[in-house]
């Protein structure tokens, strides 16, 4: 399978490159004590605005596939229409899991996209430099996706007792957008879905194809939006960012 994927990216420049982004948003916030995280605000604008605005500035990308719960579609197409967002070119329902909701956007890529850039909508401090970086290796190998060292020191535990102590340096929390060469992404999720696999993130599925992904620099401030307390840490980094 990897020899199916092992085609020549690494001849690529970044000025040649044309990258789709699929932006799941589809969740059900079950972390977020009922608030839709997608449409809270964030300083002025909602959660999604800002992730949509990082992603149309960048210059290799040139479209952008929205998956909304159903019945956020329309207000998710006006908010589009209200920011000026340019690139996007469909808003589709999401699915019963993040994997599906992914599927269901990569299929609404055009065929011109070599690269897709999956990004959660619930990441909305995404910098330029991350994003690039991630584009710039994916063209090179086929699949990238940004990291940042973990900082804590990391426990396995069952029924509330230690069992191992695991080794820090080899751990990582993987960011989106994970970025991917657009058939090996699709094939990949067809089969985690076919084989009943339930992922969090969408290397996963390219892992279990013996591929490997690579990690490119993430950045603790990409944080994403999962429990009430990281929407005050967002408005402090924005806050931060205006400052500096
Ligand atoms: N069926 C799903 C589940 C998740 N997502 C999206 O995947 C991203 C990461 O998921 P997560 O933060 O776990 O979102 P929720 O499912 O909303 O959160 P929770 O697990 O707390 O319910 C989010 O942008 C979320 O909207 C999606 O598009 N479709
Ligand atoms: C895709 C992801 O954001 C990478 O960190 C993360 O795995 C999503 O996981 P969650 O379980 O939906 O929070």
């Amino acid at each position: 399978m990897a020899g199916l994927f092992s085609r020549l990216f690494h001849k690529k420049k970044p000025q040649e490159i044309l990258c789709a982004a699929v932006v799941p948003a589809a969740g059900s916030f079950t972390r977020m004590a009922g608030r839709d995280k997608i449409l809270s605000p964030l300083g002025e604008q909602p959660v999604l605005a800002h992730t949509l605005r990082a992603l149309e500035l960048c210059p290799y990308i040139t479209e952008i596939v929205i998956v909304p719960r159903r019945e956020l579609i329309v207000p998710i197409g006006q908010l589009c229409r209200d920011y000026g967002f340019q690139k996007i070119t469909k808003v589709v329902p999401g699915g019963e899991s993040r994997t599906h909701s992914v599927l269901n956007g990569v299929r609404e890529v055009s065929g011109q996209a070599e690269l897709i850039a999956i990004h959660d909508g619930a990441r909305p401090l995404l910098s330029q430099e991350v994003l690039e970086r991630a584009i710039a290796r994916a063209a090179q190998c086929g699949a990238a996706a940004p990291a940042v060292p973990v900082k804590d020191t990391i426990k396995r535990a069952r029924d509330g007792v230690v069992e191992a102590t695991l080794n820090r340096s080899e751990l990582f929390a993987i960011q989106t957008p994970q970025v991917f060469q657009g058939d090996l992404i699709r094939t990949a999720l067809i089969k985690a879905l076919e084989e009943g696999a339930e992922l969090t993130d969408d290397c996963s599925a390219v892992e279990r194809l013996g591929i490997g992904v690579a990690l490119t620099q993430g950045d603790y401030r990409n944080l994403k939006i999962t429990t009430p307390e990281d929407l005050a840490v967002a408005e402090a980094l924005l806050g931060w960012e205006d400052e500096a």
